[in-house]
């Protein structure tokens, strides 16, 4: 079976494992792919590596990690197993493992502090069996591979990662290339484990489908190439009303840009008609800027002006800039009324979060960063970012509608579907104004007739992949949430240029 965009929890890989094993009779199998594919992966990325210096921890993972050493070996790599001490000896299928590389020549020493020298360092400490943060001298060794100055291969998860969750308990080794085996661990793709996985591969270990009985996947990853089929078709004699009128509210005193930057990139995503609602003070430096735009100036965000507007919309985008001010709370009885589609970000979270919006529509889509996700939930952000998954399903839950998660590795969650974790992005986007880009994103595809959760999938992955792009140009510091127009452009139009 090949790659089929999977993300699954530590269960799930532990039960996939269980009923490859059975099919193949033999529960040494698996980890000889394993070492085979790490061999392979080593080939791939780091041809010349002549000294490779192997550091293997005492359960499975380093049962690859000898398997591997093995393959260098026979190889001619000048090869160094390097274990932990006073851990009890490998037993089982790891046992196994390490008396094939024993028999074949091979050679292993204790960490006595150092590392030997090397052209390459595999990390074959700990896998998806971490379970405490790792101390003494598992710790030292993982402060030795990230210190060593060779690139480093971590086999599965780079260790002291928690795999199942993102999370990062303690120490973690830094890998420059992570090779999963047989399917891809939810937590290597969001949150903190981002700091440590490098870029990642995957070696399927050659699972054949009835492997998967019993196993449910935790979430799907999606990359830049999903967009092709994800953005809705336009047909050749549509009108502008056909794709859609989003409404923008927000950008009370001293945040008008907020707004601006919403209704930009919806007009860049495609929406047929956007209009603003905001300060009056903020109307005219917003037509200068962005002239296709219709705005209202409104010193009260109700009557007769926003009501015609509610009513013309399709989609209404409110809270960057917003503020939690009178005006602003204003607002919230209109909008609550008129019975669009809703996208809330920003101070509209923080609205909810006090209890100032009603219950809201289940085709609301929220789109909290993890501190606005903290608020809404209760907790600490910390709490948020512990299990990010975790996090937006709960919040999806709660508020019976589609989340958006923010942050390194976006997660996206609705009761009943299957959540995304959005696989682009960057740190070029933690910068103010950038979650304004993604809310226009966001709403002008719902505009233009994607239900929720596949606009806050698709509206996700458009604003991180055209973020990924806009950095080529000029790197990360700097860059601007507006530098995204011309890449949400281009990226909204897999097919161009259009033969027709
Ligand atoms: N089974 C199979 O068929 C296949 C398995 N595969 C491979 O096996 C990996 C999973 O192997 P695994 O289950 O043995 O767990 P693993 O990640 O080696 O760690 C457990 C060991 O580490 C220890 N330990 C844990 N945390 C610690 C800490 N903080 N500090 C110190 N020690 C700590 C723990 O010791 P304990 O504390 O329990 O005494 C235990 O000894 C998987 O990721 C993949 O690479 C592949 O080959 C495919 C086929
Ligand atoms: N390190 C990162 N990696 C990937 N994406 C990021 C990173 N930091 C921020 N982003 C993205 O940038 C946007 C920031 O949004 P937000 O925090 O709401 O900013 P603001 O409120 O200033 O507009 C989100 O879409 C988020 O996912
Ligand atoms: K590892």
């Amino acid at each position: 079976m090949h790659e089929d965009g999977t993300l699954h929890s530590i269960d799930g890989l532990r039960r996939l494992e269980a009923n490859a094993a059975r099919r193949l009779g033999d529960d040494r199998a698996l980890m000889r792919r394993a070492g085979l594919a790490a061999w392979h992966a080593v080939l791939a990325h780091w041809p010349d590596a002549r000294r490779i210096v192997v550091a293997c921890g005492p359960g499975n993972n380093g049962g690859d990690g000898h398997e591997l050493a093995m393959h260098a070996l026979a190889c001619g790599r000048d090869v160094s197993v390097v274990g932990l001490p006073a851990t009890s000896p490998a037993g089982g299928t790891a046992a196994e493992a390490v008396r094939r590389y024993t028999e074949a020549g091979g050679r292993s020493q204790v960490f006595d502090g150092r590392l030997p020298h090397a052209d390459l360092v595999v990390d074959a400490l700990f896998g998806i069996g971490l379970h405490r943060a790792p101390e003494g001298d598992a710790a030292r060794l993982i402060e030795a591979i990230n210190s060593h100055g060779a690139p480093v291969l971590a086999l599965d998860v780079p260790s002291g990662v928690d795999a199942g969750t993102g999370t990062v308990p303690g120490i973690a080794v830094q890998a420059s290339h992570t090779l999963e085996f047989m399917r891809r661990k939810a937590g290597l793709w969001t949150g903190a484990a981002l700091n440590h996985r490098g870029t990642a591969s995957l070696d399927t270990l050659e699972l054949e489908t009835t492997d998967f009985d019993g196993v449910e996947a935790v979430a799907m990853r999606w990359t830049v190439d999903a967009l092709a089929h994800a953005l809705p078709a336009r047909r050749r004699d549509s009108h502008k009303g056909q794709h859609g009128r989003v409404l923008c509210i927000g950008g009370d005193h001293g945040h008008g840009g907020a707004i601006v930057m919403v209704a930009e990139a919806a007009l860049r995503v495609g929406a047929g008609l956007v209009e603003v609602a905001t300060r009056p003070a903020h109307v005219a430096p917003l037509l200068a800027r962005r002239p296709e735009a219709m705005a209202r100036g409104c010193d009260v965000l109700g009557g007769v002006t926003l009501e015609g507007s509610l009513a013309a919309c399709d989609v209404v985008a409110i809270g960057p800039g917003l503020s939690q001010s009178e005006w602003a709370r204003e607002a919230v009885p209109w909008v609550s009324r008129a019975g669009k589609p809703l996208v809330l970000d920003a101070d509209a979270l923080n609205l909810l979060a006090e209890s100032a919006w009603p219950v809201v529509p289940s085709d609301t889509i929220l789109t909290p960063h993890p501190g606005e996700a903290a608020r809404l939930l209760g907790v600490t952000t910390p709490d948020i970012q512990r299990d990010r998954l975790a996090s937006a399903r709960q919040l999806a839950e709660r508020h019976g509608c589609t989340v958006v998660l923010k942050g390194a590795g976006t997660v996206v969650a609705s009761p009943g579907r299957r959540p995304v974790v959005i696989a682009a992005g960057n740190p070029g986007m933690a910068v103010g104004g950038m979650g304004d880009v993604l809310t226009g994103t966001i709403a002008a595809l719902r505009a233009q007739g994607l239900d929720a959760f596949e606009a806050a999938c698709t509206g996700a992955l458009l604003h991180a992949a055209a973020g990924d792009r806009a950095v080529l140009e000029g790197g990360a510091r700097g860059l601007l949430p507006t530098d995204l127009s011309p890449w949400l452009r281009r990226l909204a139009n897999p097919d161009f240029p259009d033969p027709r």
